[in-house]
């Protein structure tokens, strides 16, 4: 008895250690951006999705420091307050370069919102974007749901379709032509490598039929990439460049979906701690394709670590992007 407890004390202590050393000795991406860089973003306006959390945060935190001028659109206007309170003291205490317009340091912090479950606070947000910003430099389509049960968009769209591909799709639209009078500009698309396992079901995509949360949501992040390969077609000639990247997987918000028994959790907890990247280790390729001069003119890949990565040959078929393009014309209602 008395061995067996040693046994599986040893084993326990082992296996913590273990998984400690990978954390600190493991790969993590390299942190692309330091103080030399500070004023790179200056005079350049940027509009990130659900910037209040997560990967967002980190990456509205990383543009802002480079001197960016960052529009976070947050479904919730307290926590998106919240969140902007935090990123200006975290960028002060730091002893980092004086925040405003007039610094010429640290850029300013803009919260607006922004529904993506709702046409309509799409639609009321871009309007207030084109009359308040004379110009949009780069645009991050990060907001994002995660496996919720079945539960439908204020029109009635299945709602990891609706939010993560719908919404966007219908933001993206509406801000192109302040894109492309801001040219060169960018567009950066956040997504998964779960999109292998989705397909894109035209006969059901609100889901009606059948609802599975994990296969909904890897047939939204798919729709992000045939998104971003169709916008890259598109836009071709206008200097206006759409990269989509998968950040890994990182410790955030974005599980809050998943019932986890609460005696389990501590050691769910323990097992992102070490295998998950951090949020401002998952924003460095958001980060990287938004601000870096090596990705000037680069348009229609996919990145993971900073990278171009290749796409399955389900993610690139040029007839689903344009059928996927045409259909959500349709359903966002902005077919001419
Ligand atoms: N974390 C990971 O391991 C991975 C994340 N990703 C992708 O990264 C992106 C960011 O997610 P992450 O930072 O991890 O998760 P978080 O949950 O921390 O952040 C998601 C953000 O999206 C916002 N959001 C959700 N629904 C809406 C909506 N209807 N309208 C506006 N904003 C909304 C959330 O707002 P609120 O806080 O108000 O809910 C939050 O700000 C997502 O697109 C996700 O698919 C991809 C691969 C792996
Ligand atoms: C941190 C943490 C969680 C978060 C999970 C996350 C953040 C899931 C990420 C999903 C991925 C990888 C999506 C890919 O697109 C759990 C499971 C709620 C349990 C408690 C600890």
């Amino acid at each position: 008895m008395a061995v067996t407890a040693v046994a599986a004390l040893l084993a326990a202590l082992g296996g913590a250690l273990w998984l400690a050393a990978r954390r600190f000795v493991g790969p993590s991406v390299q942190r692309l951006h330091r103080g030399g860089d500070s004023g790179l973003m200056h005079g350049k306006t940027v509009l990130i999705t659900g910037a209040n959390s997560g990967l967002g945060r980190a990456t509205a935190a990383e543009l802002l420091r480079l001197g960016a001028r960052v529009i976070m659109g947050c479904r919730d206007r307290t926590r998106a307050e919240e969140a902007a309170g935090q990123l200006r003291r975290e960028i002060c205490q730091a002893g980092g370069p004086e925040l405003g317009p007039d610094s010429g340091g640290a850029g300013e912090l803009v919260v607006k919102e922004l529904d993506l479950a709702s046409l309509r606070s799409v639609r009321s947000f871009c309007q207030e974007v084109l009359q308040e910003e004379p110009r949009l430099d780069v645009l991050i389509n990060n907001a994002g749901i995660f496996q919720c049960p079945y539960m439908k968009t204020e029109d009635g769209f299945e709602m990891q379709f609706g939010v993560n591909h719908l919404g966007h799709f219908l933001l993206t639209n509406l801000l192109l032509g302040l894109l492309k009078s801001s040219a060169p500009s960018r567009i950066v698309v956040v997504t998964s490598k779960l999109y292998k396992y989705g397909d894109i079901n035209f006969e059901d995509l609100n889901s009606e039929q059948n609802y599975n949360k994990s296969f909904c949501y890897s047939r939204s992040k798919l729709a992000n990439i045939l998104f971003t390969r169709e916008l890259a077609r598109r836009l071709e000639g206008t200097n206006v460049t759409v990269n989509v990247l998968h950040p890994g997987m990182v410790r955030t918000n974005l599980g809050r979906h998943i019932h986890i028994p609460l005696l389990v959790k501590p050691l769910f907890n323990l097992v992102s701690w070490a295998f998950f990247k951090s949020p401002l280790e998952g924003a460095q390729t958001s980060i990287y394709l938004a601000s870096s001069p090596e990705v000037e003119g680069v348009s229609g890949k996919y990145f993971g670590d900073c990278k171009e990565e290749e796409l399955l040959p389900k993610a690139m078929d040029e007839s689903v992007a344009g059928k996927l393009w045409d259909v959500s014309e349709v359903m966002v209602g902005i077919l001419k």
